[in-house]
């Protein structure tokens, strides 16, 4: 029997394009300003030193690493420095009003339903958790970050990694049979499933001919309890 389900965002809650075309942008744009005036801030330096040591290079300057962090940009790199430095970024952007979180109409019925059948929900996205807290606590259907009993990003391992999700597991406190995991990428679904969890695969564009998880096209066709 599921209790609890942990969902991805990017592809899943939210619109791909959202994320891509508007929040990644809006960073790309403010991050250069963003090092140079914040830099000396302890969340900011704590940010900048991951970045270091990624990139094994101790000694690089803030214009070195802004480059690095360009390039990781380009590259969509799922670094937790990179993440972090964006999640910060993005605050201003909530705070001022230049965008909301995304959600698809389907997913507040259908979070707000299994947590009265007394589901718990979890996030986990590489976004880090400052960030995921953000889009959701500013989202297009208002702040519905009282709906998750936790938040999970990189900090516990990549989402391809196996690891991670007998780490969610141990801190859900949850066996792993009784967590199902929502995710547009089978293969982060792949590592979720060798780690012995539930998988369902949205599908939110196109089809995903790879892949071996069941798939459904939106939140409406999941039932947990039957599963
Ligand atoms: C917290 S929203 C931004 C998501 C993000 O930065 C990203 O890289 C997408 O990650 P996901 O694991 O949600 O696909
Ligand atoms: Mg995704």
């Amino acid at each position: 029997m599921i209790r609890a389900i942990v969902t991805d965002i990017e592809g899943t809650t939210s619109d791909i394009r959202f994320v891509h075309n508007i929040l990644f942008p809006y960073a790309r744009q403010h991050l250069a300003t963003f090092l140079r005036d914040q830099q000396q801030q302890p969340e900011v330096q704590a940010a900048l030193q991951a970045v270091r040591d990624e990139v094994d290079q101790p000694q690089a300057d803030l214009s070195t690493l802004t480059q690095i962090l360009f390039s990781f940009m380009d590259q969509d790199r799922k670094s937790t420095g990179l993440k972090a430095l964006q999640g910060m970024i993005w605050r201003d952007g909530y705070l001022n009003g230049s965008f909301t979180g995304h959600l698809y109409p389907d997913v507040l019925p259908a979070l707000t339903a299994w947590q009265a059948q007394g589901l718990k929900l979890y996030v986990y996205s590489s976004g880090s958790v400052a960030a995921q807290k953000l889009l959701f606590g500013y989202s297009d259907e208002g702040d519905i970050t009282g709906l998750f009993s936790g938040y999970f990003d990189t900090h516990v391992g990549a989402k391809r990694d196996v690891a991670a999700y007998h780490a969610i597991a141990a801190q859900t406190g949850l066996p792993a049979e009784q967590l199902l995991f929502l995710s547009d990428i089978h293969q982060e679904l792949d590592a979720a499933a060798q780690a012995g969890w539930h998988t369902l695969q949205l599908i939110r564009g196109e089809a995903d001919g790879e892949s071996r998880h069941r798939q459904v096209t939106d939140f409406s066709e999941i039932k947990p309890e039957s599963i």
